[in-house]
């Protein structure tokens, strides 16, 4: 295998605009309308009760200047006590509200962009590598949903206290509005040029995370082939030049987010200087009382902490926001546009002209014509790396050619709506994967209403029932991964069984006896006449005992069809074919 260095910045699935990414933000959230309402008005009411606690203190001020009655007390301490109980109590319930309109805008979201994902066209995910599908699918979606539960409650709470408690300086004297307004500039100056610095280092981070998972995936999932052709060293340094870039990305971010908070504290020391400025100067020509300097200064001190949280957020919004755009982008990536088309008529498939290469590569199918007519097996053979597992993925429907057409009973793969296109057709790869579960809902992915016995009779057609029924809790018994080991040959069985279940006209089969062992291997290839039989098949033949049972055999090489016939008559020709099977004779 060659491995060529990949560009630190390769090709990733596209990034959202914000207007795109608001829009989809806008979709998840108005069916929650409501509940947002809510959470907003619960919000505000916790903010204005906290607003009556710096007068009500402020009225205690005064009540010592003059050396008042202790009576005169009770009011002041009255409006605390009420004010910090509804705080309380309000301010916990509106953010339970808006937590919980957040994880449903959340799961709305996240669901959208898992089912898109699982629809993006393979190419797209070919070009830009799964590792970036799983980072936005990972980090993203963390990031996005830590804001939610965190960042949101927080933003809104911090925003109305900022408003509200303007308007309360405001209540008390004009002029102390006039000097918190001071520190204005100082915010607006930090925040705008934090909005406009921030959002394209961000994305730039993300985009490095993107790549070194990317790395790792590369590395870490193809660990077997890094190793045994000593290719950990380029591998690590690739790692280590991803993660390399990340770092360097994120300090970069840090010491943004640094000089915005030396430009928040500037704001809070002129805000405050000035109100207590103002203050001094209104209690002195008596237009305000010591009580109302007071409050106003505990107004001002008030908003130190919703501004600091705000300048936080801004920060976890930013964040937030490039993630937010990277799920939004996943939702960008046009899936096929499938008509709809008329749904073939019979079960014949062809393949008129077709050419593939992989992403960027070279081609490695050059203009092939196949056709399997209905209820016909055409075994597909030839050396590893001719193209056979390629042109069983064309065929099926999971690439598109570059040129040239695959055909269902005359109908074009490519505009046949997927539903349709997996009802008639069925793809085993040599990748089976036994997901983790009860064995009945593995199966029952291929037939959600299928009944136990209908289960129990593909089983059977799939020659699972031997093992199935010594397991100890039947259909019932969890497999795959944590459960009840299955071996490579029952794991194909139980992909043999799905495809009975899903019943399709077609049936595209990469035969996947290489680790099975021979007498495994036979077992296998009972079970697979089996279910294949009625139906119109293309299988993809690594042992041509296979391809001996077959109507009719197709040769490929280097992406091309080098011969085609009946089996025997090829085997006992001189053609590629009859040199394959005398190589494999001796070889058994
Ligand atoms: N995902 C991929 N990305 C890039 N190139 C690929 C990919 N899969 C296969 N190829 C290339 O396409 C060509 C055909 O490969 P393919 O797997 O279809 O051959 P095959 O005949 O099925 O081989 P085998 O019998 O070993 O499975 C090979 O040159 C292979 O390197």
């Amino acid at each position: 295998m060659s491995a060529p260095d990949l560009p630190l910045e390769q090709a990733t699935l596209p990034v959202a605009t914000p207007r795109q990414a608001r829009r989809e933000l806008w979709r998840a959230l108005r069916p929650e309308r409501l509940g947002v309402g809510l959470a907003f008005a619960v919000l505000a009411a916790t903010v204005t009760a906290g607003l009556f606690i710096p007068p009500a203190l402020g009225r205690i001020v005064d009540v010592a200047e003059r050396s008042g009655t202790p009576a005169e007390l009770v009011a002041p301490l009255v409006v605390i006590t009420v004010a910090t109980l509804v705080q309380g109590v309000a301010g916990s319930g509106g953010w339970y509200l808006v937590v919980r309109v957040g994880e449903k805008v959340l799961a709305a979201l996240r669901e959208r962009v898992l089912s898109r994902a699982l629809q993006l066209p393979q190419a797209e995910v070919e070009r830009s590598g799964t590792g970036d599908l799983v980072s936005r699918v990972s980090n993203d979606v963390d990031q996005v949903s830590e804001a939610l539960r965190e960042a949101v409650p927080q933003l809104l709470w911090a925003a109305f206290t900022v408003v509200l408690t303007l308007v309360g300086l405001a209540a008390l004297d004009w002029r102390f509005a006039l000097a918190g307004l001071v520190s204005m500039p100082f915010y607006v100056w930090a925040a705008r040029g934090y909005t406009v610095v921030a959002p394209p280092l961000y994305t730039a981070e993300r985009a490095a995370e993107g790549v070194r998972s990317q790395a790792l995936v590369e590395t870490l999932g193809g660990v077997e082939t890094v190793r045994a052709f000593l290719l950990g060293p380029r591998h690590l340094r690739r790692v280590g030049e991803a993660s390399e870039m990340a770092r360097r990305r994120r300090i970069r971010t840090a010491d943004t987010t640094a000089w915005f908070f030396s430009r928040i504290h500037l704001g809070e020391l002129t805000g405050t200087g000035s109100v207590l400025l103002v203050g001094a100067l209104l209690v002195g020509d008596g237009s305000a009382t010591l009580g109302e300097a007071t409050a106003a200064a505990l107004y001002f001190i008030r908003l130190y902490d919703p501004v600091g949280a705000l300048v936080n957020l801004l920060d976890e919004a930013q964040s937030a926001t490039a993630s937010l755009r990277r799920l939004a982008g996943i939702l960008q990536v046009p899936v096929e546009a499938r008509a709809g088309g008329e749904p073939p008529v019979a079960p014949r498939l062809s393949l008129e002209g077709v050419r593939f290469g992989y992403a960027d590569g070279p081609e490695v199918v050059h203009g092939v014509d196949l056709v399997v007519r209905p209820g016909e097996h055409v075994a597909l053979v030839g050396s590893s790396g001719a193209g056979k597992t390629t042109l069983a993925a064309l065929a099926a429907g999971i690439h598109e050619p570059v040129a040239g057409r695959v055909l269902l009973g005359g109908c074009p793969v490519a505009d046949l709506d997927r539903d349709v296109l997996r009802e008639h057709v069925a793809l085993v790869t040599q990748e089976v994967h036994v997901f983790a579960g009860t064995l009945a809902q593995d199966l029952r992915l291929a037939r959600p209403g299928a009944t136990d016995e209908e289960l129990l009779a593909a089983l059977e057609v799939a020659g699972a029932r031997p093992w199935v029924d010594l397991l100890p809790e039947g259909l019932s018994t969890v497999v795959g991964e944590g459960g009840h080991p299955v071996t490579a040959v029952q794991a194909q069985q139980v992909a043999l069984a799905r495809l009975a279940l899903r019943d399709p006209a077609v049936a595209i089969l990469d035969e996947a006896t290489a680790e099975a062992g021979s007498a495994g291997a036979r077992h296998l290839e009972r079970s697979m006449e089996r279910v294949l039989e009625g139906r119109t098949a293309l299988l993809v033949a690594h042992r041509l005992t296979t391809a001996a049972a077959a109507d009719r055999v197709v040769v490929l090489e280097h992406g091309r069809v080098v011969e085609e016939g009946a089996p025997e008559e090829l085997a006992a020709g001189t053609g590629p074919y009859a040199e394959l099977w005398r190589a494999w004779q001796a070889g058994r």
